[in-house]
């Protein structure tokens, strides 16, 4: 039999059909949020694919931050589903989570690096989830490669040089940017950002974005942020999500927003 005919075409993509990037985050019919408050939202789904750059946008409360805590299995949906590399994060173990998790590179607001500690020790502390053993604690221990990735990572934001500064000598710009090189020094596909250029000044948001960008281009990484600056949103993500009044309203590529669609979530 020719090989033609052994293609079931209902299934086989065509030949020249480009090739999907495969799915990273899968969400159904998601509702999420608080046993005091209730839901946040309902009945959101989107699929992101490998490499994209997604800015996620909605006022103050509108749910950006539970929605990535949700795909990070810290608040469990109240209905729908997760899949994060294709597999149901609420169907997982704990300690599945907790390895699950060192495979994603979250970012907060407030840096929260361990002030008395070095650039590069807060740096290693990244690792830890991903290690267990005396390793896991003892920062002398940790073996050889991690440091040098460690280092890799701070050679990425552009701070190897700081590498053994205390991190409470640092500026706030410096501080997110050392926050970046810890979430990647595991090497994550997956990176989450919350707001993560918010605190800083308008020249040291531009330079973190512009950091976020650069390192998710060159792994090929996925990459979701959440900002109140429709600026970056539109600059630094191809695709915008944006939620309002319980439900996602925009989902769009950045080149197909209608004028001035993103104004009319904060109206
Ligand atoms: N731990 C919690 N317990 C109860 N309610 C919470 C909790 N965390 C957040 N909320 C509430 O859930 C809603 C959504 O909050 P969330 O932080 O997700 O919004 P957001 O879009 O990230 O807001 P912002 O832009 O202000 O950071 C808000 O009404 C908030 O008060």
């Amino acid at each position: 039999m020719s090989l033609a005919f052994a293609l079931d075409e209902s299934t086989a993509p065509a030949l020249n059909a480009p090739v999907q990037a495969a799915v990273e985050i899968r969400v159904r019919a998601l509702a999420a949020g608080y046993r005091t408050r209730g839901p946040v939202f309902s009945d959101i789904g989107f699929d992101i694919a490998r490499g994209e750059r997604v800015a996620l946008v909605g006022s103050n409360g509108a749910g950006k931050s539970t929605l990535l805590k949700t795909l990070m299995g810290f608040v469990a949906p109240l209905d729908g589903s997760v899949e994060i590399f294709g597999e149901e994060i609420n169907a997982m173990t704990p300690s599945k989570l907790r390895g699950f998790r060192s495979k994603i590179g979250f970012v907060a607001q407030k840096h929260n690096l361990v002030s008395r500690l070095s650039v590069l020790s807060n740096v290693i502390h990244g690792t830890l989830g991903a290690r267990s053993g005396p390793s896991r604690w003892v920062q002398a221990l940790a073996p050889q490669q991690v440091r040098a990735r460690a280092l890799a990572a701070l050679d990425q934001v552009g701070l190897v040089d700081l590498a053994l500064r205390r991190a409470d000598c640092l500026s706030g710009g410096q501080s997110q940017r050392v926050a970046i090189a810890r979430a990647l020094v595991n090497e994550p596909r997956l990176i989450l950002a919350d707001e993560p250029v918010a605190s800083l000044d308008p020249a040291a948001g531009e330079d973190v974005m512009q950091v976020f960008e650069e390192v998710t281009r060159a792994a090929g990484a996925t990459l979701v942020f959440t900002t109140h600056n429709l600026d970056h949103a539109t600059r630094y993500a191809g695709r915008v999500l944006g939620l309002c009044s319980g439900g996602m309203k925009i989902d769009s590529a950045v080149d197909k927003l209608p004028e001035g669609g993103l104004r009319g979530l904060y109206s």
